[in-house]
């Protein structure tokens, strides 16, 4: 793993600017390999989501149970703690009155404050057809306004279609897509609910919401890393 040895000017810069960061050839294939055997092992998870029950799109997802398992542990930690400046960043550009604690763990005591202490990481399985609608995930009022997507299967290989999908909304004005399609192994970290961009008036909220086209064929795996609790 190559998360504590990286450089994360580029990728808090491009947070600030767009919103999003890719972080190229994060794990290698191998470990990519044993995240996705995990989703057969029922014992990691507390709960299955089979998306089209509820009008979240075509697929199936499972929250993993604590402890979680170490290669994400480490992940979620490490990550955490890279991009907690620029969460507080975006506090107090925004005025909100929050700050972030520097490590993971200081983040997660003010989750169980809130009674959010159901672990959020996911694996998320598409076959043909399956798509994610555009969502947000919050799971409580304690929230962090950032979360990562590994990706567990290679495009173009494993599966065809299944573009990640971003939108923003600034106030007044249409929505805007990004659309893009990460390699096996690659860290996606995006805005969770909302950034501040700079406008006129000084800066403004952009609503951010992500999702999933439609896979036209294979299968694509992905980790997703959610840096609070669940209620
Ligand atoms: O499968 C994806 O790329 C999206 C996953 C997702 O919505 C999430 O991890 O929150
Ligand atoms: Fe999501």
């Amino acid at each position: 793993m190559r998360i504590d040895q990286m450089n994360w000017d580029d990728a808090r810069e491009s947070l600030d600017a767009n919103g999003f960061a890719l972080l190229p050839q994060v794990l290698p294939q191998d470990e990519c390999q044993s995240l996705k055997a995990l989703y057969d092992e029922p014992g990691h998870f507390r709960k299955t989501v089979v998306m089209e029950r509820h009008g979240y799109g075509q697929g199936e997802y499972k929250y993993f149970q604590y402890p979680l398992p170490e290669p994400i542990q480490a992940l979620r930690r490490a990550i955490y703690k890279a991009i907690a400046p620029v969460a507080n960043e975006w506090a107090s550009l925004l005025k909100l009155g929050i700050h972030y604690p520097a490590e993971h763990t200081g983040f997660l005591d003010e989750c169980h404050r809130n009674e959010q202490c159901r672990a959020t990481p996911l694996l998320l399985k598409y076959g043909p057809g399956g798509y994610n609608a555009m969502h947000q995930d919050l799971y409580g009022d304690v929230y962090f306004p950032l979360q990562a997507v590994v990706f567990l299967s290679e495009p173009g290989v494993d599966y065809f279609g299944g573009e990640f999908v971003l939108t923003e909304q600034a106030p007044r004005a249409q929505s805007k897509a990004t659309v893009l399609v990460p390699k096996q192994g690659d860290v996606l970290l995006f805005t969770t609910q909302f950034r501040p961009k700079k406008g006129t008036r000084g800066y403004a909220r952009v609503t951010m919401k992500h999702g999933v086209s439609t896979v036209h064929s294979g299968s694509r795996y992905t980790l997703g890393i959610i840096f609070h609790d669940a209620k």
